[in-house]
């Protein structure tokens, strides 16, 4: 049964009549785009029939692109899938943000930057005291959604309440700035992880604080586009448009993401499992036995499964998106907004599934901003045969120190 929050929100929500924000309401203008953004591949060889895919156009010039790499601007622009100019613009500034947080990452100063200010939980908010690392990410990613003109609102995993930005942009743009910073010092892969929503001009007339907190929970179904990076031994964007996924990597010779693996599909049955499995004695039975099973080769899939941990979610899913299996954390821990919607969203995109271990991720209803949730996320049979252990979500969370 829903809370009367979830039912207030929820038909807020739904009653509110979503105005497409394509075609957009002004044309792209290159003048305010960096040089960095432009395209640099003439484009006049390319043919220009097109076919319906997905929600969006896609034209054949994707097919006939003759030097085989493609931006994003290109892939998503009119010589792709046709977005719309205003997300193309958009993109191009995350595509900015991105390439700033991966110089800052791998920059030597991050060392001093990682380490926790304080550290610990924030107890009046319920979420960890935000690092240096991760507050200059979400400045560096909120510089660039204002600077786009083309988003409403931010809401960010390291902010309390959602920014509101400018009143008539098209966009509500939700984001994990930097996860797994937490292992930094390191060197371990970090990530950033954001969604897009049209923003519901039906909450124009609200205050700024309620539309910007409505506009914010809306469920993971109405996104628009989503993604994550992962900042590794190479810098890559998995992104979703709602037509598949596609993963673009950062070419550091030209500064710009280029497809390398268009249309990912996950592997329908993978044999890596990818928990934190020190907290097996506070897991529930049937977690227990799934991991148990599997592990012995006794599962509905007759090998037995590795182990994969790498405790940086952006990383651990970008393997079991390659490789297929699943990659979870049953406690209370990741965020339904910023992370989980999402990441489900390119993981279905990709052929795959994201699970609350009951419920599939993108059909619930966020009722807080900072609402957390288990999350598995991995390959269709990998997932099913999870749930249905039935008991798979970790209720006991004492919290932990690393
Ligand atoms: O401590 P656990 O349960 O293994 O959680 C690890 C997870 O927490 C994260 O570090 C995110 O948590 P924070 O946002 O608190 O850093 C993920 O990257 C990782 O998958």
């Amino acid at each position: 049964m829903q809370s009367p929050i979830t039912t207030t929100i929820t038909a807020t929500i739904q009653n509110s009549n979503l105005t497409p924000s394509f075609p957009p309401k002004f044309p792209l203008n290159p003048l305010r785009l960096r040089p960095e953004f432009l395209n640099r591949r003439s484009s006049t060889n390319m043919a220009s029939s097109s076919t319906s895919f997905g929600r969006f156009k896609m034209n054949s010039k994707l097919d006939n692109n003759s030097d085989g790499f493609l931006t994003i601007s290109e892939y998503a622009g009119k010589g792709g899938v046709d977005v719309g100019d205003d997300l193309v613009v958009l993109f191009s500034h995350l595509e900015y943000a991105f390439k700033r947080i991966a110089a800052l990452v791998a920059s030597p100063a991050n060392s001093s930057l990682g380490r926790t200010s304080g550290g610990g939980e924030d107890v009046s908010s319920g979420r960890d005291k935000p690092k240096p690392l991760d507050t200059v990410s979400n400045e560096i990613i909120l510089s660039s959604l204002r600077k786009s003109g083309k988003v409403a609102v931010m809401a960010s995993e390291e902010d309390d309440a959602p920014t509101w930005i400018a009143d008539d942009a098209p966009f509500v743009v939700v984001t994990d700035p930097l996860d797994g910073s937490r292992n930094i010092d390191a060197s371990i892969p970090t990530g950033t992880i954001f969604g897009i929503y049209n923003r519901l001009v039906e909450l124009d007339s609200l205050p700024v604080d309620e539309k910007a907190m409505l506009n914010s929970l809306q469920s993971g179904s109405r996104l628009i586009a989503a993604g994550y990076v992962l900042y590794s031994s190479a810098t890559i964007i998995c992104t979703t448009f709602g037509s598949g996924s596609h993963a673009f990597t950062l070419d550091h010779s030209t500064g710009d993401f280029v497809l390398t693996h268009p249309n990912i599909k996950i592997p329908p049955r993978g044999q890596i499992y990818s928990v934190n499995d020190a907290r097996y004695f506070d897991w529930p039975e049937g977690l227990r036995r799934y991991i148990d099973t599997i592990r012995q080769g006794k599962g509905k899939f007759p090998k037995k499964y590795s182990a994969r941990y790498i405790c940086s979610l952006v990383a651990d899913l970008h393997r079991t998106l390659m490789y297929g299996g699943v990659a979870m954390n049953p406690r209370d821990h990741l965020r339904l907004v910023y992370e989980a919607n999402p990441l489900s969203f390119v993981v279905e995109q990709a052929g795959g599934k994201g699970s609350d271990g009951k419920n599939r991720i993108l059909s619930i209803q966020p009722v807080k901003l900072h609402q957390r949730l288990p999350l598995f996320l991995g390959s269709p049979d990998d997932i099913e045969e999870l749930e249905s252990y039935g008991d798979v979500q970790q209720t006991v969370n004492p919290g932990y120190d690393v």
